[in-house]
């Protein structure tokens, strides 16, 4: 298969040398805006870049009919424009704020806690996660992902907070550190004890491989899909 990195940073470096192993083409690998010529034709795009461009890089691949696999977090406003442009250039668009495996079983664990713990109203909730200091945006995306899954699942929550919360507000702590890949933790806590659900990333190869994986997936689909309905969760 024929892929085109879009953004070519810390992401975009480990998903070539993983495509490359599983046998595909790298035809271009991008820096700036994507056009039918720089694109060089690919089957599939592969977005990773930054919160500011990731909007017109998705809709510039979309309007060419090339299907996208975007990884980029803080964009998130203009999801739902990105999914119409998906379907009305007959194409196909999947983000995922987090392609690992463990991630995503770690967010069906987090919605079943959280359904569990509607009916119960000793514990109060919170969640961490830690990043290096050159991540741009704040909460990361897993941790917005995660807080979905709580809202969702159990009615006293129906929003998320950084920081200082109040009502049925979920509160997300962020903390950047050193070069932390990614760190999310979801705690229940009460007077008499602690429930904590932790996953720790000890690098980036699981987030390149499941970009990678996903990006075969969506060879030859159209519509708009999730990491979940590529692992069939
Ligand atoms: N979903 C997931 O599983 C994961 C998501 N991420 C997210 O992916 C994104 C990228 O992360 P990371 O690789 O660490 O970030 P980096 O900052 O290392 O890389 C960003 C890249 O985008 C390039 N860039 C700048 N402007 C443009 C443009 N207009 N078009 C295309 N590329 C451009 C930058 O080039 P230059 O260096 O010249 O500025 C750089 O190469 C972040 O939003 C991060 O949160 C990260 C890990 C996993
Ligand atoms: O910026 C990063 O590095 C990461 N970003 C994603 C996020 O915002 O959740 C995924 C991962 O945690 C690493």
């Amino acid at each position: 298969m024929k892929i085109a990195l879009v953004g070519y940073g810390k992401m975009g470096k480990i998903i070539d040398e993983i495509a490359q192993k599983r046998g595909h083409e790298v035809v271009a690998r991008l820096k700036e805006t994507p056009t039918a010529e720089n694109l060089n034709n690919p089957d599939v795009v592969i977005e990773f870049s930054l919160p500011e461009v990731a909007f017109e890089n998705i809709k510039a691949c979309l309007e060419n009919k090339i299907p996208v696999i975007c990884g980029t977090t803080g964009w998130l406003d203009q999801k739902d424009e990105i999914e119409k442009l998906a379907v009305d250039n007959d194409s196909a668009f999947l983000y995922g704020s987090n392609f690992s495996l463990g991630v995503n079983l770690f967010f069906a664990l987090n919605e079943k806690l959280a359904d569990l713990m509607k009916n119960v109203d000793e514990y109060s909730c919170q969640l961490e996660e830690i990043h290096h200091i050159h991540k741009k945006d704040a909460p990361s995306g897993t941790a917005i992902s995660i807080a979905e899954g709580i809202i969702q699942n159990n009615p006293k929550f129906d929003a998320w907070k950084l920081e200082e919360t109040e009502g049925k507000q979920l509160g997300i702590f962020a903390v950047r550190e050193d070069e932390v890949p990614g760190t999310h933790s979801v705690y229940y806590r009460s007077e008499v004890d602690e429930i904590e659900i932790k996953h720790t990333a000890f690098n980036r190869n699981g987030f390149a491989l499941g970009a990678v994986v996903a990006a075969e997936w969506i060879k030859d689909k159209k519509g708009n899909f999730a990491m979940k309905d590529v692992l069939g969760l």
